[in-house]
């Protein structure tokens, strides 16, 4: 069984490199990430202006707003809408982006010409770092909030200003002249079809597409294309789903992410809400909106995956557990007093009720301790423990498999040697890579070292934060951290086997 020593005696060289990294991460004022949300009141507070407020909440940005209308609506449909005057939508921009200027800006309803035009002229006074456009036009009980006259505003001034434009399909077929858009086939030429228009992203939402039982979404960079598959989430409460898409993409942009991440990070984060409020009942129509704030609910006591908690990533060994007659659950103990970030069982000869007794107890420690606990190989135990995640190799369960089974608020690491490997992990929903080894090692049979280079070529062929694997110690740690590639996040120790083998 697994026995770690405490850091402060056996690696001080980590604990150094890690205050070093704080002290250099150190800064006097704080940045705050802001959206600025350009779009209409829903006066049940499912979709528009109020879905952006709770969205940027949960993402953790700013969020300021100017309000083109007001619509009287609820669960059962849209009663009404006022329409702000353009001359005082004008004076809101003004009032925002004179003084407190956002790094993006998003839209939603944008219900006259003018107010279009108003919005093009206040963005080329005062640019922002990226704007993200939801061409709203239709609610999804039917009514009409920006009706055909927008279109060519939107197609002659708004759309070549986006960085991103996220229509539905009927919003696509609108953009597009009335196009029927049936299969994914013909998302793909639509999407390319509008960014022919001017915006440098498109994403194109087919939640609507009757034959598909996925959702699967298109998106297009003006190069490649991206299919975004999720399973549908069976629940009436979908209200705001395109607006709160839009809002965390443009929360990710704010927060400095890249155009791709940050759609991936908005579908999860959707798919996440709409799970956890498949079930709500508010409102007597026929469809609800969705809780933005789960992560504030009790049962959900994880918090998101961190790639920080990398940083000292701590994995138990069944060999050494027999050898040393001590238990999981001891080993875990002592390696979260040694300071570990997140702890890996990889228990490959245990039997699977023993495993999931130890993963059970083993994740009440963690959980104590803030500390993730991931199971290796065994989506099974995984789910049957409610650990945070997995970590799979290239021989296991495909990871987009494994992101279908465990659902998108699990963590999920892909073992991989070689760039195309990282590609389809970062492709299959992935949130970190193990890349090695590093070094020669003992606790893996037949394993390929990859070296220093190796590890390198990975980090840098993905976007996806790695921890390095494989025989790194006290003697060579420093080495691997000192690559210098800034999404090689932490070390991964097999204790144990070091002990065994180094010490
Ligand atoms: C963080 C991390 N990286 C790589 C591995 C190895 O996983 P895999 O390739 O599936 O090999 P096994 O560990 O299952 O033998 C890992 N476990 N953790
Ligand atoms: C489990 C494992 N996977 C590897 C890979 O290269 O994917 S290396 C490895 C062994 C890690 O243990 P140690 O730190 O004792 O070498
Ligand atoms: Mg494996």
């Amino acid at each position: 069984m697994a026995y770690f020593y405490p850091l402060p005696s056996s690696l001080p060289n980590l604990r150094f490199l890690h205050l070093k990294a704080m002290q250099d991460d150190k800064v006097s004022k704080v940045r705050v990430p802001h959206v600025l949300t350009v779009a209409g009141s829903d006066s049940g507070a499912g979709a528009g202006i109020q879905a952006d407020l709770k969205a940027c909440a949960a993402r953790g940005v700013y969020c300021s707003t100017v309000i083109t209308a007001v619509t009287a609506q609820n669960t059962v449909g849209v009663q009404g809408v006022n329409i702000v005057p353009e001359d005082f939508v004008a004076e809101q921009l003004r009032s925002i982006l004179s003084d407190m200027p956002p790094n993006v800006v998003k839209t939603g309803m944008l219900p006259s010409t003018g107010i279009v035009k108003t919005l093009c002229q206040s963005l080329k006074e005062f640019p922002v770092q990226a704007l993200v456009v939801d061409p709203v036009m239709v609610s999804t009980s039917g009514h009409t909030l920006a009706g055909p006259s927008i279109l060519d505003s939107f197609r002659e001034e708004l759309l070549p200003m986006a960085d991103i434009v996220t229509p539905n399909l009927k919003e696509t077929s609108a953009l597009l002249g009335g196009v029927p858009l049936e299969t994914i086939s013909d998302m793909r030429s639509a999407a390319k079809a509008i960014h022919d228009i001017g915006p440098r992203n498109v994403l194109v939402k087919g939640g609507d597409l009757p034959a598909s039982l996925d959702a699967v979404d298109v998106f297009y960079d003006g190069n490649d294309f991206y299919e975004f598959r999720s399973s549908r989430i069976m629940t009436p409460n979908t209200h705001g789903t395109g607006c709160t898409l839009a809002t965390t993409v443009a929360a990710e942009l704010a927060k400095g992410s890249q155009m791709l991440s940050a759609v991936k990070v908005a579908k999860r984060y959707v798919e996440a809400a709409l799970s956890y409020s498949k079930n709500i009942v508010i409102g007597g129509g026929r469809q609800g909106p969705m809780d933005h704030l789960l992560k504030l609910k009790s049962n959900v006591q994880r918090r998101p995956f961190d790639p920080c908690d990398l940083f000292l990533y701590a994995v138990t060994d069944s060999r050494m557990n027999k050898k040393w007659g001590r238990s999981i659950v001891d080993a875990v103990k002592a390696a979260i007093e040694g300071g570990a970030s997140t702890i890996q069982l990889r228990e490959k000869e245990v039997e699977t009720s023993d495993f999931l007794e130890a993963a059970k107890a083993c994740l009440k420690i963690c959980r104590v301790h803030g500390v993730p606990l991931l199971i290796n190989d065994r989506i099974d135990v995984a789910l049957a423990s409610d650990a945070d995640g997995v970590h799979i190799g290239q021989s296991d369960m495909p990871a987009h498999f494994a992101r279908a089974l465990l659902g998108p608020e699990k963590i999920i690491g892909v073992s991989c040697k070689t760039p195309e490997q990282a590609q389809q992990a970062w492709i299959d929903g992935a949130d970190y890579i193990g890349s090695g080894g590093v070094y020669p090692t003992n606790t893996k049979e037949n394993n390929k070292t990859i070296g220093l280079d190796g590890l390198k070529t990975v980090c840098l062929s993905s976007k996806l934060p790695v921890v390095a694997i494989g025989g790194i110690g006290m003697s060579n740690a420093q080495a691997v951290m000192e690559l210098g590639v800034p999404n090689l996040k932490g070390l991964l120790l097999c204790l144990l086997c070091l002990i065994g083998n180094v010490y």
